[in-house]
């Protein structure tokens, strides 16, 4: 099994030190326009390797796509990230040129790739490498409500006051500060609904911070997150290496589930080795299928900018 990672910054690094850790993959390439740089991100996590019990072997490149040839599954994160007070939207600018050469050059060493996008507005950056790629829509995937459901057990335990263990709960929609979609009606502590336990304000709350997860971390940070990001595609990368037929929201092309078409958007599915092998559709409530028409609406509004 070989993965590429192109952008060996914040998230490429850590979404491939996860990959090694986890000790699934026969070989990671990490790929970066910087000069050098990649070659030492995989250098250095290398050196980790007898410490942390790995075989996976790990190689860097500068912008050389020969070298990610033959990969299985490959990840994009390249491209910049937000800054406090930024919207993710507002990236698309520079991150469009990006993800387009960078998902073409990927195509055209490894046609049987399936591509997991990263690189902000997530949904709207999906929707383009479909369009440059033509790639069938089970093999490119968009990393968002993996991280955002995450976030939400996070937060979840935290108003619970139990271990994130015993808690679940997914968010589905856009992967952006208003267009998330938390389904707390359906988020559980131990198989029992949150609601018998959190009143709905405190419901509301968690909803609300999980919304802005990736804000409150940027404006902390001074950039966006990195470790919980690379630990949600490394997920991804897993259930999809390893056929494990495991649910997670992602950003997917939509030909008429949940009532949308023409877009990419954070609906339920089924990963294994086909890349997204179903479209779960799971039945919303009126108010949950209001919030995700609206969240489609405003991706559709970034996908115009493309
Ligand atoms: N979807 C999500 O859930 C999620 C989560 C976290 C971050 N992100 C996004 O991921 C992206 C990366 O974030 P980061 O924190 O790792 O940024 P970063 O600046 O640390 O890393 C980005 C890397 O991309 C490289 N790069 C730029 N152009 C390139 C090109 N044409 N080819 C190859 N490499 C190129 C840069 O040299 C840099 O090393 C951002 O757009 C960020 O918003 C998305
Ligand atoms: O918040 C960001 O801009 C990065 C990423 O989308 C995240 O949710 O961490």
């Amino acid at each position: 099994m070989k993965v590429t990672v192109v952008g060996a910054g914040a998230v490429g690094a850590s979404c491939a030190e996860y990959i090694a850790i986890k000790d699934f993959a026969s070989e990671v390439v990490l790929l970066d326009i910087k000069e050098g740089f990649a070659e030492g991100k995989a250098m250095d996590l290398m050196q980790t390797a007898s410490l942390n019990g790995f075989d996976t072997k790990i190689t860097g490149a500068t912008n050389d796509y020969s070298k990610t040839a033959g990969s299985d599954i490959a990840v994009i994160t390249s491209g910049i990230p937000r800054k406090p007070g930024m919207t993710r939207e507002e990236l698309i600018g520079i991150n469009a040129g990006i993800v387009k050469s960078v998902s073409e050059s990927l195509v055209k060493h490894s046609p049987d790739v399936i591509l997991i996008v990263v690189s902000n507005p997530m949904d709207t950056m999906t929707y383009l490498a479909h369009k440059v790629t033509g790639l069938p829509k089970n093999r490119i995937i968009g990393m968002g409500g993996a991280l955002d459901s995450a976030r939400f057990k996070y937060r979840l335990a935290e108003a619970l006051e139990a271990p994130i263990s015993d808690v679940d709960g997914m968010v589905i929609g856009g992967h952006s500060d208003k267009g998330m979609v938390p389904l707390t009606r359906l988020a559980t502590r131990n198989s029992v609904p949150a609601s018998e336990f959190l009143s709905e304000e405190r419901l509301d709350q968690v909803l609300q911070d999980t919304k802005v997860g990736g804000a409150t971390l940027t404006g902390l940070l001074g950039t966006s997150a990195w470790y919980a990001p690379g630990a949600a595609v490394s997920g991804l990368v897993q259930a999809i290496a390893c056929d494990q037929k495991k649910i997670f929201p992602c950003s997917v092309l939509l030909d008429g589930e949940y009532g949308l078409s023409d877009l990419c958007i954070g609906v339920p599915v089924v990963l294994g080795r086909n890349g997204i092998e179903k479209i779960v559709e799971i039945n919303l409530s009126d108010a949950e299928k209001d919030a995700l028409k609206e969240s489609a609406e405003g991706v559709k509004k970034t996908n115009e900018l493309i």
